[in-house]
């Protein structure tokens, strides 16, 4: 297949600093995690990926990390066909966070409905819980759970997973492949056959 005829879907990747968004991303791409933490400016990755049958050629877009003063960036906003939103599950802020970008980004397209899916990363740090326990530290790193993150994406028409970039390999469950085809998922919901460009009922004057 040559790069024309594939399809082109361009997924930015948002939420609150330090979630884990880079490493998430680099697992995907690249296969390897880092256990440094070096803020992003922001970085463009590509991947083809097959996903039902059909290639898609991924641009994703990691971007820095967002609070809630953040604008939204118009290049996260315009030509972006799909939404990954990343908060890590240790972090009841970053989670808060999630429905702030949400909001930002269906004002800024105009449209009540977005290709999303809502990540709850660093889902490794949970199984921390289970050592704790046994050594009857009984700490819990977790501070936002499972039911609370899929309540959310329900809420907002998204898809919803747990993942872990550090255990991607040794845990299925946490693979970080399905959180790009969960969204390609989400836009070819959203998208016509014959659409190329995403839905947005802005009116911009350049
Ligand atoms: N235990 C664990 N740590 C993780 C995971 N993902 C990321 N981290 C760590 O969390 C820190 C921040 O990860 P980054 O991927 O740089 O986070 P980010 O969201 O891109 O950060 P910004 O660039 O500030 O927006 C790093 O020290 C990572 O090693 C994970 O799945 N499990």
């Amino acid at each position: 297949m040559t790069g024309d005829s594939l399809k082109k879907r361009k997924i930015a990747v948002l939420g609150s600093r330090s979630v884990g968004k880079s490493s998430l991303v680099k697992q995907f791409i690249e296969n390897h995690f880092v256990e440094s933490y070096y803020p992003t400016i922001e970085s463009t990755f590509s991947k083809s990926v097959t996903y039902k049958g059909v290639e898609y050629d991924c641009h994703i877009i990691d971007t820095a990390g967002q609070d809630e003063y953040s604008p939204l960036n118009s290049q996260h906003a315009i030509g972006i066909h799909g939404y990954v939103l990343v908060y890590s599950i240790t972090s009841r802020n970053s989670f808060n966070m999630i429905q702030i970008v949400y909001d930002k980004i269906v004002d800024f397209c105009g449209v009540s409905d977005i290709p999303c899916v809502v990540v709850g990363s660093k889902a490794d740090l949970q199984q921390r819980f289970v050592i704790h326990v046994l050594t009857a530290t009984l700490s819990s790193s977790r501070q936002v759970d499972a039911s609370e993150g899929e309540k959310l994406a329900q809420a907002n028409k998204a898809a919803w997973i747990e993942t872990s970039a550090k255990n991607a390999f040794t845990d299925a469950s946490m693979s970080t492949g399905k959180v790009f085809e969960l969204c390609l998922a989400e836009i070819e919901k959203r998208t016509s056959p014959t659409q190329t460009e995403p839905q947005t009922s802005r009116c911009l004057i350049m």
